[in-house]
C-alpha cells in the first residue's frame, strides 16, 4: 500500500489557522493534485492522462443548470470508477430508513428521545444509523433524512457511496476521519462535514467510539443561505468551509464496495481502494466547518427574531424562501434585547423542526429533558414553545446582557411533515411524558390587573 500524504497544490498556511491539508472557500472552483502535474492543463480530457490515469466527471446537477447552481468535478484517478462496480447484491440497511416509509402513526405530539448510549457491538458508520425520521420522497429528489449514527468500529477495506442523498454529518461525541476520493477530512464535535451525493468515503474511527447526527438530503445540495440586508459578511463565512487537497490511495486488497441507491443498500466485492483519485478539480466536493466560526447576528435593541438568522447552509426547493431543508445552529451568543421575553416564543411552523444538541444546555428547554445526544420532533404545525421552567425564569428575570456558553444545539428544518421511523418510536430513549409539557404553563391571566405581570 503506497498512501500518498497529500501534496501538489497546497494552500499557504495562514494566520486563519487553515490547515494545510484543506483549501478553504465556499463552492469555489477548486483543483488539487497530489502528483506534481498530474491535473491536466488548460482541458478536462487529453487523449492520454498524466501517470496513465483516468479522467472522470461526477455531476452533482444536470450538465444544463445555470451557472449558478451547476456541480461537477473533474477526477484524475487509478481506475476510473466502473472498476470499482462489481456484481452487487442486497444487503441489509439495518435500521436506515429512506422516504417514503411511512412506518408507525403517532399522534400529533411533540416527541423527544433521551440520548440513545453508544451500542457495545462492533458497528461502522454505515452499520450504525438509525433512522429517526424521514420527509418527502428520495426518489423525487425532495426531502431528507434525519439519522442518530453510532460508530464503535473503522471501516476496513468497505466504501461506502449515497446516491439517495448529500449527507450532513453533526458529531457529538468522538472524532472521525473521513476518508475520501477528493482527499481526508477529520471532525469533532463542534464541527460538521458535508459530503456530496455519489462520493465515496470511508470513515474511520480516531479515538474513541462516536455518535451524532446525520441529515441525508435528498434534494437540492446545500448551500449558503442569502444574507440580505445583513451584507457581505457574517453568519457562516465561506472563507471558514474547508475542502481537502487531493489524497489519493494505490492499494490492491480485497475490499466491499458500499452503495445506498434507491432506498436499498448494496454490497460488491472488489480489488482495491476506490479512493484512488490522485488529482481533482471542480465545485462538487465534500467539505467540513467549524459551527464556532459562525457569526451570529440577533436582535439587539428588542424582541426575538425568527430562527432563520441562524442558517448555516440551506437546501433550497423550487420556491423561493421555502427550504427543502435549513441547517439552523444555536450556539453561544448574546442575549441584550430589552422588555423582552428572550427565549423562543411560543409557535406552530409550517416547517418541520428536528433538533438535536451537541452540548450544553438549550435556552427554550432549562427543566433538563433535552440532552446532548438527545432529539426533539416539533412537527408541521405541532404548537411548541419553552418549558415551564424555561418560561418562568425568562419571564422574571433581570435582563442584563447575558451570554449563552457552552451551547451548540440544531435544527433541520424541512417543508415536509415527518415520518418517525419504527426505531424512533420503539426506543427506550423516547420520552413518555414530554408530550404534556405543554400543560405544565400557569395560567397567569387576571382581567383585573392589565399591567403585564
Ligand atoms: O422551536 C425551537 O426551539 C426552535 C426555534 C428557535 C427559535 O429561536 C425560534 C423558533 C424556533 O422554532
Ligand atoms: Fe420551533
Amino acid at each position: 500500500m503506497t498512501d500518498q500524504a497529500p501534496s501538489g497544490l497546497r494552500p499557504a498556511a495562514t494566520g486563519s489557522g487553515l490547515s494545510p491539508g484543506y483549501m478553504s472557500g465556499f463552492g469555489n472552483g477548486f483543483e488539487s493534485e497530489a502528483l506534481p502535474g498530474a491535473l491536466p492543463v488548460g482541458r478536462n480530457s487529453p487523449q492520454t492522462c498524466p501517470y496513465g490515469l483516468y479522467a472522470e466527471q461526477i455531476s452533482g446537477s444536470p450538465f444544463t443548470a445555470p451557472r449558478t447552481t451547476n456541480e461537477r468535478s473533474w477526477l484524475y484517478r487509478i481506475r476510473p470508477t466502473v472498476m470499482h462496480w462489481g456484481a452487487f447484491r442486497k444487503v441489509d440497511a439495518g435500521f436506515w430508513r429512506t422516504a417514503p416509509a411511512p412506518e408507525v402513526e403517532l399522534p400529533p405530539a411533540p416527541l423527544r428521545w433521551d440520548p440513545v448510549p453508544i451500542p457495545a457491538e462492533p458497528l461502522s458508520f454505515v452499520e450504525g444509523i438509525r433512522t429517526m425520521t424521514t420527509a418527502g420522497d428520495a426518489g423525487a429528489q425532495a426531502g431528507m433524512g434525519a439519522h442518530l449514527f453510532f460508530a464503535t468500529r473503522s471501516m476496513q477495506d468497505e466504501y461506502f457511496t449515497n446516491a439517495d442523498g448529500e449527507m450532513l454529518v453533526v458529531p457529538q461525541e468522538g472524532a472521525l476521519r473521513f476518508r475520501t476520493e477528493f482527499g481526508v477530512i477529520e471532525v469533532a464535535p463542534g464541527e460538521i462535514v458535508v459530503i456530496p451525493r455519489g462520493v465515496k468515503v470511508a470513515v474511520e474511527l480516531l479515538g474513541g467510539p462516536a455518535r451524532g447526527y446525520l441529515c441525508e438530503n435528498y434534494g437540492g445540495a446545500f448551500t449558503l443561505p442569502e444574507r440580505g440586508p445583513i451584507g457581505a459578511n457574517c453568519l457562516a463565512n465561506p472563507r471558514d468551509f474547508l475542502t481537502p487537497v487531493a489524497a489519493y490511495e494505490d492499494r490492491d486488497a480485497p475490499g466491499t464496495m458500499l452503495v445506498k441507491w434507491g432506498g436499498t443498500l448494496w454490497a460488491a466485492e472488489i480489488a482495491h481502494s476506490p479512493l484512488d483519485v490522485v488529482a481533482w478539480h471542480g465545485n462538487y466536493a465534500p467539505y467540513k466547518y467549524d459551527l464556532r466560526r459562525f457569526s451570529p447576528v440577533g436582535p439587539i435593541l428588542f424582541d426575538h427574531a425568527d430562527p432563520s438568522i441562524f442558517t448555516v447552509l440551506t437546501s433550497p426547493s423550487e420556491t423561493p424562501g421555502t427550504a427543502n431543508i435549513d441547517f439552523v445552529i444555536f450556539s453561544d451568543r448574546w442575549l441584550v434585547a430589552e422588555n423582552t421575553f428572550r427565549p423562543p416564543w411560543y409557535h406552530l411552523n409550517v416547517m418541520s423542526e428536528f433538533m438535536g444538541l451537541v452540548y450544553g444546555v438549550y435556552d427554550a428547554k432549562t427543566g433538563g429533558g433535552f440532552r446532548p445526544g438527545g432529539a426533539s420532533l416539533h412537527n408541521t404545525l405541532l404548537p411548541h414553545g419553552p418549558d415551564v421552567d424555561a418560561f418562568e425564569r425568562a419571564s422574571t428575570s433581570e435582563l442584563k446582557p447575558h451570554k449563552l456558553e457552552g451551547t451548540l444545539a440544531f435544527m433541520f428544518e424541512t417543508r415536509f411533515p415527518q415520518k418517525v421511523s419504527r426505531f424512533a418510536a420503539e426506543t427506550p430513549s423516547l420520552q413518555k411524558e414530554y408530550g404534556a409539557y405543554g400543560r405544565k404553563l400557569a395560567k397567569h391571566f387576571d382581567p383585573n390587573r392589565p399591567e403585564a405581570r
